[in-house]
């Protein structure tokens, strides 16, 4: 996946200024910045939720007007836009995310097992009759994972899948991911924070009002991604710190 020199506008308000940001096969990438910088902005320009007013997207080699293979993207929105109100069970849900392959065919034998695969990979193999409804904020989160998994995807895109979401939870993110991209996966993800994620993160881009920002220190990382400037003094830098993106992508 590469945007380069991508720009957006929301209405009438420049959101995207000139974004430049790649995934390769096997990495996971972090993207983070301030509230506001453009982080959901960029990834809904990915899936094709918000066109580009300039600058381009390239999907799998394909530039966006001439890509169709659109199972080969696993999407996890926001959880707060997700799932408002809908009376489904949890095998329900992660069954929709065979969309994409079936069609409107019945569920085959390939696409019960990796519903089931999928649900195992989340830890709720066992909820799969439960109501939607039932679950914590947490297991709501790793409903709509398994969802995107069940697809399939070569690229997963998940915006702030660690919203809310417990420590265990976490590790079962980080796991899912660590199979991900060891089976040839990329992953783009919108995170505050790197967590229990930081050793399955292979880059980070930083992004500050809508362009990719240059991080001339990699301690100062954790500070520039997820805390206000004035904040920069306080806190450590993480201990496992990735490569850091420079804004300056090839
Ligand atoms: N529908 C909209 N119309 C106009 N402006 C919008 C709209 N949605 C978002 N924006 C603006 O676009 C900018 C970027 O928003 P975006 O959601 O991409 O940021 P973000 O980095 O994901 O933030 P957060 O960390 O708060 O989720 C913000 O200034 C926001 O106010």
């Amino acid at each position: 996946m590469a945007l380069r020199g991508a720009t957006a506008s929301l209405g009438a308000r420049p959101v995207l200024r000139g974004v430049d940001l790649t995934v390769e096969a096997g990495e996971t990438v972090a993207l983070l910045g301030e509230n506001g910088s453009g982080k959901s902005t960029a990834v809904r320009a990915v899936i094709g939720q918000v066109a580009l007013t300039g600058g381009s997207l390239e999907l799998f080699g394909s530039p966006l007007r001439r890509f169709r293979h659109w199972r080969r993207v696993g999407y996890v929105p926001q959880r707060s836009t997700a799932t408002g109100g809908v009376p489904a069970t949890v095998g329900e849900v992660v069954s929709s995310g065979r969309l994409a392959r079936r069609g409107l065919r019945p569920l085959g034998r390939a696409d019960r097992a990796a519903v089931a695969h999928a649900l195992e990979q989340v830890g709720l193999a066992d909820r799969a009759g439960d109501s939607v409804e039932e679950l914590s904020g947490g297991q709501h989160q790793r409903v709509l994972i398994a969802r995107a998994l069940a697809g399939e995807p070569d690229l997963l895109i998940m915006d702030e899948p660690l919203a809310g979401v417990d420590v265990g939870s976490q590790r079962v993110l980080a796991d899912v991911l660590r199979a991900h991209t060891a089976a040839g996966g990329a992953a783009l993800l919108v995170l505050h924070e790197l967590g229990p994620l930081a050793p399955v993160i292979s880059r980070t881009v930083v992004l500050r009002g809508g362009r990719v920002e240059t991080v001339d220190d990699p301690e100062r990382l954790h500070d520039l991604a997820c805390h206000p400037p004035d904040a920069a003094e306080q806190e450590p830098a993480a201990p496992h710190a990735p490569k850091i993106e420079t804004g300056l992508l090839t």
